[in-house]
């Protein structure tokens, strides 16, 4: 299967043509919402102080809610007919909302951070997709577990996503809720259906298609007591269970999955697991880099990444050109517009990386040497590195790089580790590569790739970004750079 264990190849192009769409909500969710405002405003006397601004508008309120509530009828009505997957779809009455559904899915364990979270835009997209439709709220997989994430002394299970991520800026995408929220929302903790994608064997030909099938491997056991199926559910498989169980052979794109969930399933909550195994709808799209921008880290995370940059790197907002707007949707930048810190930054992945990309790993030696080169080139001094090296590593590393002054995060204190984990620290890692003024990173990681789209949302020039380290071998061949995928608005 491609795209298991890496990045997905990033030319994801057949799917669904009804991806490009406006955002936010459906207009059959939308709905549910606008009627009930509509009614209220009917009802509101003339107090409503923005209506009261305006006595002309006022003075036809009524006629005002009456043309609103025909129109969106209408809209909702016409939205049906043109679903062309299910005609058995009721139009939905005013005053009859849909009760939203949700959608959970999971990752196979051994992914990393940053494949999980290309994993999160292909569903958030699938969401976002079924929105059109009917009312889904993506259901956010909680942290934990993760094969890269070392620190022992850290409970890291369980993590919600609003510890990395501004759950503020998802919404503004699609919408999301936490794992134990929805735990709150639920009578008892069950959920409904769940379904272990799996890809197809010996196939020959790519085509989209899908049927439930035996299970090739499946993690989850049934309670011959209660019937229900138990498994790992985040670190929360004590308590919680589903009911129904079956796994789903897939070929396709993420949005594939859209006429099975709202024509085959019937459950408040289903779940989804191997979500990696359904490809991006398309890569690189307008949709895609939405979803990418709304992905905002945290703030007190972007917090401490610029405390760092200013007080070790001589790197601040405003001289660097890389001001954020808070919301994303107002955010387009040109290529060029931003500077950067005086400092160059380098992702140098080794770990376990270094054994299964051996090719594409360099030596700490040659790792130097090229580092130097760069250094020289940018005519900078300060050089940040961003590694999962060992501290013997780093400490060699900067042996080769005498003359320079060398970099690497450390939190400030135990309690902040504490709080943001191993992911976060990856984060700050992230956040301080992407505000250098020349970034050069390890080929074929995830991690550089999310932070050359980092760079790509700030408006560095793409020179810049899009490098990556050689091989020791490849010293006199031609050294492959990363492709070059730049943002769309
Ligand atoms: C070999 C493969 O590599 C793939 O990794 P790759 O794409 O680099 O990137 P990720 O999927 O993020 O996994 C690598 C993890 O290692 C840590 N890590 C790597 N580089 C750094 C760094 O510079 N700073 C900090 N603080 N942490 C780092 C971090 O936890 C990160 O999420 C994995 O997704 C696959 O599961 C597999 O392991």
């Amino acid at each position: 299967m491609r795209g298991r264990s890496t990045e997905p190849p990033r030319h994801s192009d057949r799917g669904n043509t009804s991806l490009r769409r406006s955002q936010g909500l459906s207009p059959a969710s939308s709905l549910a919402g606008k009627s009930r405002t509509v009614c209220a405003i009917w009802q509101r006397p003339f107090s409503f102080s923005a209506w009261t601004m305006f006595p002309s508008v006022v003075g036809n309120q009524r006629h005002i809610c009456l043309i609103l509530l025909v129109f969106l009828v209408s809209v909702t009505i016409t939205n049906s007919q043109d679903n062309a997957f299910d005609p058995d779809v009721k139009p939905i009455q005013v005053g009859e909302a849909q009760a939203p559904r949700y959608l959970l899915y999971d990752v196979n364990p051994g992914e990393g951070f940053n494949l999980r979270r290309d994993v999160y835009m292909r569903i958030a997209n699938l969401v976002r997709n079924l929105n059109e439709d009917a009312p889904w709220i993506l259901v956010l997989p909680p942290w934990g577990r993760l094969y890269h994430w070392k620190s022992q002394h850290l409970h890291q299970i369980g993590i919600p996503w609003s510890t990395f991520f501004d759950l503020a800026s998802l919404r503004k995408f699609v919408p999301v809720i936490e794992f134990e929220e929805l735990l709150q929302l639920l009578p008892t903790p069950v959920i409904d259906e769940l379904y272990y994608l799996q890809s197809y064997q010996n196939w020959k030909e790519w085509e989209e298609k899908m049927e439930i099938q035996d299970c090739l491997q499946n993690p989850y056991r049934r309670n011959e007591e209660t019937g229900r199926w138990k498994g790992w559910f985040f670190g929360f498989g004590e308590t919680v269970s589903a009911e129904k169980f079956a796994c789903m052979s897939v070929m396709g794109h993420a949005s594939s999955l859209k006429p099975f969930l709202l024509k085959n399933t019937t459950g408040s909550t289903v779940m989804i697991d191997r979500g990696e195994v359904v490809l991006h709808d398309r890569f690189g799209d307008t949709s895609y880099w939405e979803c990418r921008r709304s992905m905002r880290f945290s703030k007190p995370l972007r917090q401490l990444g610029d405390a760092f940059r200013e007080t070790f790197l001589d790197s601040t907002d405003e001289a660097d050109n890389t001001v954020l707007d808070e919301d994303w949707t107002k955010m387009k930048r040109k290529h060029g517009e931003a500077k950067g810190g005086p400092y160059l930054a380098a992702h140098l992945r080794r770990a376990d990386f270094a054994h299964v990309r051996e090719k594409d790993v360099p030596s700490l030696k040659y790792t130097a040497k090229q580092l130097k080169s760069k250094l020289e080139e940018w005519k900078l001094t300060k050089l940040f590195i961003a590694t999962d090296a060992s501290s013997k590593e780093f400490e060699k590393l900067k042996g080769y790089l005498d003359g320079y002054e060398v970099f690497r995060y450390e939190p400030p204190s135990e309690e902040v580790h504490e709080t943001y984990k191993d992911g976060g620290l990856a984060i700050i890692d992230q956040w301080i590569c992407a505000h250098a003024r020349y970034f050069i990173g390890t080929r074929e990681s995830t991690f550089s790739f999310r932070i050359q789209d980092e760079r790509e949302i700030l408006g560095f020039d793409p020179d810049t970004t899009f490098n990556c380290l050689c091989g020791d071998k490849k010293k006199d061949k031609e050294c492959e750079q990363p492709s070059r995928w730049k943002i769309v608005y």
